[in-house]
C-alpha cells in the first residue's frame, strides 16, 4: 500500500516512524557546494527529506533554487558535499546499478536514428536483456502511454507531446520502482501538458512507481502530488513539506474545486516568504 507520510525534520530529529510503506528516499543534512571558477556555488543547503514507496512528489521552486540538483543526487548523477541520501535502503549508486531509476529529461532526448520502439529499447539494450523481453516491454508500455502505432516511427515524426510520450515509456520498460521526472512537460502547450498530466497520473495509479517531479507550474504540483517540497534559492533549501489533502484519483474538473484553490495558495504563500517565482 501507498504510505501516506513524508516528513522534514530538523536536525536533532529521528526520522519519524512511517504509516505505512517503505522508506524509498532518505535524505539527511544534505548539502552540495559546486566549485566553480567564480567561487563555491551552495546548490542545496541542509535539506532533510523522506519519501515513501508509492508518492508522488514534486519540487517546486524559482530558478536555481537546486531542484533538478537535488534529483540529480538521488540519481546518483551529483554527489553530496556533506549528509547522507539512502534509496531504498541502499546508496544512490546502488540503487542506480540496481536500475531502480528511469529518468525523463524536460527534453525527450530520444535519438533521430532510431525508430521510437528502438529508442524505447536502448536502456534494455544496455542492461543485455533478452530480445523477447525488450519487445513485450515496449509493447507494453508504448501502449500504455497510447503510442501503440508508432512503433515505426522516428522521433521526428512525432509531435513534441508524442515524444514525450515516448521518453516516459522508455523510463518505464525497464520497470524502475522511482521515475525522476525533470520539467517533463515545461516545454509543451497548456493544452498538451493537461493532457499528458491525466495521462501521467493514470500510469502513476497503474504501476504504482514512486514519482519525484520537478515543475515551476504550481498547478501542475498541485494537480499530479501527493506532497509538494517547496524550495527557496540561495543556497537552495527545502522551505517546506505540504501534503496534499486532494485524493489520489483525480480530474481536470477537480481544478476548479476550493480544496485546490486553496493547497495552491498555501504554496503561493510559502513561495512568498522568502522569494517570488519565476
Ligand atoms: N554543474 C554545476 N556547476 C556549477 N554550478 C551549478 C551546476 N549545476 C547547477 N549549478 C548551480 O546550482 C544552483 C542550482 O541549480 P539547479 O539547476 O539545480 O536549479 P533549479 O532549481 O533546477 O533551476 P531551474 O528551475 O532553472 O532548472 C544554480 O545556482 C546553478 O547555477
Amino acid at each position: 500500500m501507498y504510505a501516506e507520510k513524508i516528513e522534514m525534520h530538523n536536525h536533532n530529529e529521528a526520522p519519524m516512524e512511517t504509516k505505512s510503506g517503505r522508506l524509498m528516499i532518505g535524505v539527511k543534512n544534505l548539502s552540495l557546494i559546486f566549485q566553480t571558477n567564480d567561487g563555491p556555488v551552495n546548490a542545496l543547503s541542509d535539506i532533510n527529506l523522506d519519501i515513501h514507496e508509492g508518492d508522488f512528489v514534486s519540487f517546486i521552486g524559482p530558478s536555481g533554487c537546486g531542484k533538478t540538483t537535488l534529483l540529480r543526487v538521488i540519481a546518483d548523477l551529483e554527489h553530496p558535499t556533506s549528509g547522507t541520501i539512502e534509496v531504498d535502503g541502499t546508496s544512490p549508486e546502488d540503487a542506480r546499478l540496481n536500475r531502480m531509476y528511469g529518468y525523463v529529461f524536460q527534453a525527450p532526448a530520444l535519438f533521430p536514428w532510431r525508430t521510437i520502439a528502438d529508442n524505447c529499447a536502448l536502456p534494455m539494450e544496455i542492461s543485455a536483456q533478452p530480445k523477447a523481453r525488450q519487445q513485450k516491454q515496449i509493447d507494453k508500455y508504448l501502449q500504455m502511454v497510447g503510442l501503440q502505432n508508432f512503433h515505426k516511427k522516428y522521433p521526428w515524426q512525432l509531435s513534441g507531446g508524442m515524444q514525450q510520450r515516448a521518453s516516459i515509456a522508455r523510463a518505464l520498460c525497464i520497470e524502475p520502482e522511482l521515475l525522476l521526472m525533470d520539467e517533463p512537460f515545461g516545454a509543451l502547450d497548456e493544452i498538451t501538458r493537461d493532457h499528458l498530466n491525466m495521462e501521467l497520473l493514470r500510469i502513476w495509479q497503474e504501476t504504482r512507481k514512486t514519482v519525484v517531479f520537478v515543475t515551476h507550474s504550481i498547478p501542475e504540483a498541485v494537480l499530479l502530488s501527493t506532497h509538494i517540497v517547496v524550495m527557496s534559492p540561495r543556497p537552495g533549501r527545502v522551505t517546506k513539506v505540504i501534503e496534499s489533502p486532494l485524493p489520489r484519483e483525480k480530474s481536470l474538473q477537480l481544478r476548479d474545486s476550493d480544496d485546490f484553490h486553496a493547497l495552491a495558495a498555501e504554496i503561493r504563500a510559502v513561495l512568498a516568504t522568502d522569494h517570488q517565482i519565476d
